[in-house]
């Protein structure tokens, strides 16, 4: 297996605060990695670093053998990052969203076009091709903004809390989405809701302060913590260490 992602003593502080506090580990091509970590835990500054948006205060971190401090805009073309706040324009109908990002992305009218009816079929866009994003739900504008972030083909994608506010039948949805991508496309899938980390990831990682609790997949988070469900195990991890 090759490593898509190899994170070496990476540290970020604000002042005299802490917020990713030397951090280390790998994550292979092809894998969906799941992070979790209850509030302020340092998961969206780690995917920040790692997505090239701010600087490390200490350590490195390679993406596909290229380093985040040496070569930010090497990075940045291997990369795409799905956002909390979708990145879409409101205004604009689904088809001028995709071929707006794929005019961004470099490619000529007819490449734009022909990347758009591509992504309008992947994510099944049809029925609302022509319908103006805003008036999308959740669930639909969710997949937009997910089939804009692919439009520059990435081997590696951040998906930050993809599934946020969707009720579970537009989760489910986008779960079964997510599962197609995996294999072609190395995947970090930030999320507070447990089920969709279990339901999802080979392996997981959670934080809290700033530093790293547990990393595994959920069965075995699950067996170390001696519990019998993950939700327990998260538990365990994130009270660890903590008075009772
Ligand atoms: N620009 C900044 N300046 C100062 N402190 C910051 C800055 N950005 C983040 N922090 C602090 O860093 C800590 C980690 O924040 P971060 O957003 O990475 O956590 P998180 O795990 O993503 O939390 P959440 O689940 O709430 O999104 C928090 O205490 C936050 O207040």
């Amino acid at each position: 297996m090759t490593t898509a992602i190899a994170i070496d003593s990476l540290t970020k502080k604000y002042g005299t605060k802490t917020v990713v506090d030397n951090i280390s580990f790998s994550i292979q091509e092809g894998e969906l990695f799941g992070l979790l970590g209850v509030n302020g835990a340092g998961k969206t500054t780690l995917i920040k670093m790692l997505s090239c948006l701010i600087k490390p205060t200490y350590g490195d971190a390679t993406l596909l053998g290229k380093s985040i401090a040496q070569y930010p805009e090497q990075v940045r073309k291997v990369i795409a990052v799905s956002p909390q706040e979708t990145a879409i324009a409101p205004n604009l109908t689904v088809r001028e969203n995709l071929e707006l990002m794929a005019g961004v992305q470099g490619l000529h009218k007819a490449d734009a076009k022909t990347k758009a009816d591509e992504m309008i079929a992947q994510f099944s866009l049809q029925p609302y091709e022509y319908q103006r994003s805003k008036t999308l739900s959740g669930g639909w504008q969710r997949k937009l903004s997910i089939a804009m972030a692919l439009i520059s083909e990435p081997r590696i994608l951040f998906l930050d809390e993809p599934t946020l506010g969707l009720d579970i039948l537009g989760r489910r949805e986008l779960w079964v989405l997510i599962e197609k991508l995996k294999e072609k496309t190395t995947i970090i899938l930030t999320t507070h809701y447990l089920e969709e980390a279990e339901a999802l990831s080979d392996r997981i990682c959670i934080m809290k302060n700033g530093q790293i609790k547990a990393i595994g997949s959920a069965k075995e988070l699950i067996e170390t913590s001696t519990t019998t469900s993950f939700e327990d195990a998260f538990v365990y991890f994130v009270m660890e260490g903590d008075v009772q």
